[in-house]
C-alpha cells in the first residue's frame, strides 16, 4: 500500500504548550495511524461501512457514568457550535472508547451525519474505523484533525473532523470532544481554526472538571506569564490545608511533574514551589491579592494566583482544630496588604475617589443596590470587597460572579442554581447557584453589561421579589443579599442600543459610584509609592527618573497594570534602587522624553519640589511621635528600614529632632 500524504497536507497540528493552530503540521500522525490500520487492526481500506453501535441499555449507562462531565461539555458544546453554525459542522463529544455519547449540531445535516454513522452510540475508536479525528485523537493524546481523504476507509473519506483530549481532574484523557462535517468546503489549512476552537474548549472544559472535583482544595493556578493566568491555558494544583498536593490537572502534571520526575499528588506544595504550606495557607484566605513570583524546585521562575475553591472555607471550618496547628504568623506585607480592603485605604488622596467613598459609607446596610463603573482594573472588585468587610454583612458570605467571564449557557445554572434531575447530566443533588450561596452575604455582579439580554429577566425578577427559583424547582425560595455590580462599559449606552434593559439599570443602579483612571487621579504618586511599598515590602526605592516616568504614563490598565510593572521591576532590581532600565521601554520612554536623566538622582533629590515635600513630611511625622522611628514608620506606612534610609538620604539625623514636650 501506499502511504504517500499530499506532502502540503496540513492534516495534524501539534497542540504542544505555547504552540498555535497552524504552526507545526505532521503528516507522521497520519502515516503511522494508517500503519497501525493495516497491520494492528487488519483494516482494509475498501471494506464497506458498518457502524458499530451500543445498545441503548449500555449507552444509557455510558452516559450516567459520565454524567457530571456531560452537563459541563454541554454547555460548551452549544457555544462551540455556535461559532461553526450554518458551515455544516457538528460537534460530538465521545468517551474514551470513542462512543459518541452526545451530539450538538443543525437537526438538517442529522441524516447525513446518520448515513456518515455518526450517531449517539457510535463507537469510533481507530481500531473499529481507521483513521478518524476521534479515534486517532485517543491513540494521540492530543488534538487531531484530520481531512477527508486522510480518513484510512474510503467510506469516510466525506468526512472531516477535529478532535482534541478532555483531560480529567487527574490529569488522564477521560474524553473527547468533537467537531465533524459530512460537507467540508475548507481546506486542511483552515481547518486548523477549527482545530484550535475545539481544542480551546475541551480545555475549558477540563479546567471546569477540576475545579469543581477540587472544590474543598486551595487551587493554584499558574503560568510562567501572569497574564494567562486564569485562562484556559494555565496549570492547576490543587492543594489541601496543610499544603499536601491532592490534585494537579493535564497542564500541571506534564509540566511540574515531568521536571520534579515524580508524580505530583502526595508531593508538598514546598517541594514544588518556593513558598511554604503556612504562606500558602495564608494568602488563600485573601482572595483579594494578586498573584505571587514563585519559583520551582529548578529556578524556574512563574507567577501564581492562590484561591480557595468553591467550598473550601467550609473545609477550613470542619478541620480548625488542625490548621491551628500550622504556624501562622502573618507577616507585615500580609497585614499591610489586609489593610488594602478596607475603604479608608482606598479612598487616597484623590478628590473623584475621595467622593465615591464617602458616598458608599452613607448607603452600607441601606439595602442599595451599588453600581461601580471604572476602566478595568481601577480597583472596581477591591471596592466591592472593601464595602463588604465595611458592611454588618462582613461575616457573611462575598459571592463574585464575573458575567462575562463564564459561557453565556453557563450562567442561568451558575446564578440560580438547579435541583435533582433539572436537565440530562445535572449533578445528582443538584447544585447551589451564586445568588443562594451569596445569601445573608452579598453579591458581587462584576462585568454585568455583559449579562446576556435573556438572563436579564430573570435577574431583575429575584431582585424585585428577592426570590430564587432553581432550574427543575417549582418552590420559590426567598434570599437576601446586597448588592453590588460593576462595569467599565457605558450602561445608559448599551440601554439606547437595546442590549441592556432599561429596568434592570435602574434597579442595580441605587448609587452610583466612578473610580477614576489611574492617568486622571491626582494622587497619582502616592498611589505608586503604596504599590510600591506592597510589592517590597519597603525594600527598594525609585530613582526620580522612575518616579517621574510612572508618574506621567497613561496607565490603559490603571492599578492592575501598575502592579504588574513595579512587581517587575523590583524582581529585576538588583540594589535598594529600581532604575529605568527595570522599567518596560514604553513607560521608561516617558520620562526621557520629559528630558529627565536617570543620573540626575541626587539634583533631583535635593531640588526637587517633590523631594522637599516627601522631607518635610518626614519631619513633620517624626516630630509628632518624638522622634520614635517605629510608630512613624508605620504612620507612613513604611517598614523602619525605609524610613531609615530615606532619613540618610534627606540628611535628617535623629539629634537633629527636637525633643518631645
Ligand atoms: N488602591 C489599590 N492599591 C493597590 N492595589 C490595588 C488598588 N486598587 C486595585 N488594586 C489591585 O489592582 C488589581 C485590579 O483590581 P480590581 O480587580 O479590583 O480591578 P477591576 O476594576 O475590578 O478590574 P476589572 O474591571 O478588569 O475586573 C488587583 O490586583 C488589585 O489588588
Amino acid at each position: 500500500m501506499n502511504y504517500a500524504v499530499n506532502p502540503d497536507s496540513t492534516a495534524v497540528a501539534s497542540w504542544n504548550e505555547g504552540a498555535t493552530a497552524g504552526e507545526e503540521f505532521d503528516n507522521q500522525v497520519i502515516l503511522e495511524s494508517w500503519e497501525r490500520c493495516e497491520n494492528v487492526y487488519r483494516l482494509s481500506p475498501s471494506a464497506r461501512h458498518r457502524a458499530n453501535v451500543l445498545e441503548s441499555v449500555r449507552l444509557k449507562e455510558e452516559r450516567q457514568k459520565h454524567n457530571d462531565l456531560l452537563q459541563i461539555a454541554r454547555a460548551e458544546m452549544h457555544r462551540l457550535y455556535r461559532q461553526f453554525a450554518g458551515s455544516g459542522w457538528s460537534v460530538l463529544f465521545t468517551d474514551q472508547q470513542g462512543v459518541v455519547l452526545d451530539y450538538v449540531g443543525d437537526a438538517t445535516l442529522k441524516p447525513d451525519f446518520r448515513s456518515a454513522g455518526l450517531i449517539l452510540g457510535a463507537i469510533w475508536s481507530e481500531e473499529h474505523q481507521g483513521t478518524n479525528g476521534i479515534g486517532t485523537c485517543i491513540k494521540e493524546n492530543r488534538p487531531v484533525s484530520v481531512h477527508r481523504d486522510q480518513h484510512f476507509r474510503l467510506c469516510h473519506q466525506q468526512l472531516s473532523c477535529c478532535g482534541a483530549p478532555i483531560w480529567g481532574p487527574t490529569g488522564d484523557p477521560i474524553a473527547i470532544l468533537d467537531a465533524s462535517t459530512v460537507s467540508a468546503l475548507e481546506t486542511p489549512e483552515r481547518q486548523q481554526h477549527t482545530l484550535a476552537l475545539v481544542s480551546m474548549s475541551a480545555q475549558f472544559i477540563s479546567k471546569w472538571r477540576f475545579l469543581r472535583e477540587y472544590e474543598d482544595a486551595i487551587i493554584v493556578r499558574f503560568h510562567s506569564r501572569c497574564e494567562y493566568i486564569g485562562l484556559v491555558n494555565d496549570g492547576v494544583l490543587a492543594v489541601d490545608w496543610e499544603g499536601r498536593i491532592v490534585g494537579a490537572d493535564h497542564k500541571a502534571s506534564s509540566y511540574l511533574g515531568a521536571m520534579i520526575g515524580q508524580p505530583l499528588p502526595g508531593l508538598s506544595i514546598d517541594q514544588v514551589f518556593d513558598i511554604s504550606p503556612a504562606a500558602l495557607a495564608e494568602r488563600a484566605e485573601r482572595p483579594y491579592l494578586p498573584y505571587c513570583g514563585v519559583r520551582t524546585a529548578n529556578g524556574a521562575q512563574l507567577y501564581a494566583q492562590i484561591q480557595l475553591g468553591a467550598r473550601a472555607g467550609e473545609q477550613r471550618s470542619r478541620n480548625n482544630s488542625r490548621v491551628q496547628r500550622i504556624p501562622s504568623s502573618p507577616s507585615r506585607a500580609l497585614e499591610q496588604r489586609e489593610a488594602l480592603c478596607s475603604l479608608e485605604n482606598l479612598r487616597g488622596g484623590d478628590p473623584r475617589m475621595a467622593r465615591s467613598i464617602d458616598r458608599a459609607y452613607k448607603v452600607i446596610d441601606r439595602d442599595i443596590p451599588i453600581l461601580l463603573n471604572g476602566e478595568t482594573g481601577t480597583g472596581k472588585e477591591l471596592l466591592a470587597r472593601a464595602i463588604h468587610a465595611a458592611s454588618q454583612r462582613r461575616h457573611k458570605p462575598f459571592v463574585a460572579v464575573n458575567c462575562a467571564a463564564i459561557p453565556k449557557d453557563l450562567i442561568e445554572s451558575e446564578l440560580f442554581g438547579y435541583r435533582p434531575g433539572a436537565f440530562t447530566g445535572a449533578a445528582r443533588g443538584g447544585r447551589k447557584g451564586k445568588i443562594e450561596q451569596a445569601d445573608s452575604g452579598m453579591l458581587f455582579l462584576d462585568e454585568i453589561g455583559d449579562m446576556p439580554l435573556e438572563l436579564q429577566a430573570r435577574l431583575l425578577r429575584v431582585l424585585e421579589e428577592r426570590e430564587i427559583v432553581p432550574l427543575g424547582g417549582d418552590e420559590p425560595q426567598p434570599v437576601d443579599f446586597a448588592l453590588v455590580s460593576a462595569t467599565h462599559r457605558d450602561l445608559p449606552q448599551l440601554v439606547a442600543e437595546g442590549v441592556f434593559r432599561e429596568d434592570l439599570y435602574y434597579r442595580l443602579n441605587g448609587l452610583a459610584l466612578e473610580l477614576p483612571p489611574l492617568r486622571q487621579r491626582s494622587d497619582r504618586e502616592q498611589v505608586i509609592r503604596a504599590i510600591l511599598e506592597l510589592e517590597s515590602g519597603g525594600s527598594v526605592e525609585l530613582q526620580p527618573a522612575v518616579l517621574q516616568a510612572l508618574v506621567t504614563y497613561s496607565w490603559p490598565g490603571n492599578i492592575r497594570q501598575a502592579r504588574n510593572v513595579l512587581r517587575t521591576a523590583v524582581a529585576l532590581c538588583e540594589g535598594e534602587t529600581i532604575r529605568l532600565t527595570e522599567l518596560p521601554d514604553e513607560i521608561a520612554a516617558c520620562a526621557e522624553q520629559e528630558g529627565c536623566d536617570g543620573d540626575s538622582e541626587t539634583l533631583a533629590l535635593q531640588d526637587s519640589p517633590l523631594a522637599d515635600a516627601e522631607r518635610r513630611a518626614l519631619l513633620t511625622e517624626l516630630e509628632r511621635h518624638g522622634g520614635n522611628v517605629s510608630r512613624t514608620a508605620e504612620t507612613l506606612g513604611m517598614s523602619r528600614n525605609t524610613l531609615y534610609r530615606k532619613m540618610r538620604r534627606h540628611g535628617i539625623a535623629m539629634r537633629g529632632l527636637p525633643p518631645k514636650d
